[in-house]
């Protein structure tokens, strides 16, 4: 992080695992802890030792120190309500409102609190816990371009970080990359479950599955070759890994249909949640 975009002040609501580790990736980054404050009525023991060793302030009275320069929230969507009225004098028109709550607009953080102008939503993904993350955001009319830096840069501390200019993208961005992961393991669980199937001791196939994920994954990162080159550099002609992408991505009810599917529940699960 560059020091002409770090906030002055940033409180943290919500210190759970996606919280935990945004703080995470902004204190390796260069955040001091005295500029933070976590708002959270059970933190972990993780976190509270965290934030012992780094001077962040755990549960100051909210507004003590005036509004926040930016305010990040990173509680259940369906906890908004019921918290907003406590978080109100951390929030000034000044404030820069950072939400990752999946489903929750613009209209429905502007409702909570009203003070503030500045409000980006963000979708993070839990690689962002080691520096992994891909993040898509979004800014209202409201937020400055300096505000917009500032998001940027503490989005960025957790890894990639994409910026759309149409809100309604975020539940899709929450569809793909935010739960994204979640298939990815599932992924793992059921070829290991295969591999079972397939007459392999479940230990052994477990550590081969997972293996595999993540050996393509540091692949993919490592490559600059489209996935659908990586993909082709397995597959030999007539070979065994064509003979099981014929069923994997078979034109119907295979892999493409599934995903599709995968994808349009949760984001249909996001547009429910803003209700
Ligand atoms: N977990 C993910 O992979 C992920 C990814 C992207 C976005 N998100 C979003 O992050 C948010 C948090 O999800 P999570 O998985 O970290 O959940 P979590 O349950 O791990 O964390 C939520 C935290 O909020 C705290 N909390 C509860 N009530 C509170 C209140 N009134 N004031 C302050 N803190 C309160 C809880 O003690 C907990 O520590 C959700 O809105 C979710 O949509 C999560
Ligand atoms: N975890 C949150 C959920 O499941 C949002 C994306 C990942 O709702």
């Amino acid at each position: 992080m560059t020091d002409t975009r770090l906030p002055r002040s940033l409180a943290l609501v919500g210190a759970g695992k996606m919280g935990g580790a945004m703080l995470e990736g902004w204190l390796a980054a260069g955040l001091p802890g005295a500029a933070v404050s976590i708002h959270d009525p059970q933190p972990s023991e993780a976190m509270a030792r965290l934030c012992a060793e780094k001077g962040v302030a755990v549960n100051p009275q909210p507004g003590a120190a005036g509004s926040a320069e930016v305010l990040v929230l990173a509680i259940k969507p369906q906890m908004l309500d019921a918290a907003a009225p406590a978080l109100q004098p951390l929030v000034s028109g000044e404030t820069l409102v950072v939400s990752v709550l999946a489903g929750k607009t613009v209209a429905n953080l502007e409702a909570a609190l009203p003070a503030a102008r500045a409000i980006v939503r963000a979708m993070p993904n839990l690689p962002a816990s080691i520096g992994a993350g891909a993040t898509g955001a979004y800014a209202n009319a409201g937020t400055s371009a300096e505000q917009r830096e500032i998001a940027d840069t503490l989005l960025r501390a957790s890894g990639l970080v994409e910026w759309v200019e149409d809100e309604a993208l975020i539940d899709a961005v929450t569809g793909v990359s935010g739960s994204g992961p979640a298939y990815v393991f599932a992924l793992v669980e059921a070829l290991a479950q295969a591999g079972v199937a397939a007459g392999l001791a479940e230990d052994l196939a477990m550590r081969l599955a997972r293996q595999t994920v993540v050996g393509a994954g540091a692949l993919l990162a490592q490559s600059d070759l489209p996935a659908a080159t990586l993909r082709a550099n397995v597959t030999s002609p007539g070979g065994t890994t064509a003979a099981g992408l014929a069923v994997l991505q078979r034109a119907e009810n295979g892999l493409p249909d599934l995903v599709r599917e995968t994808v349009a529940a949760a984001k249909r699960r996001a547009g429910e949640l803003s209700g």
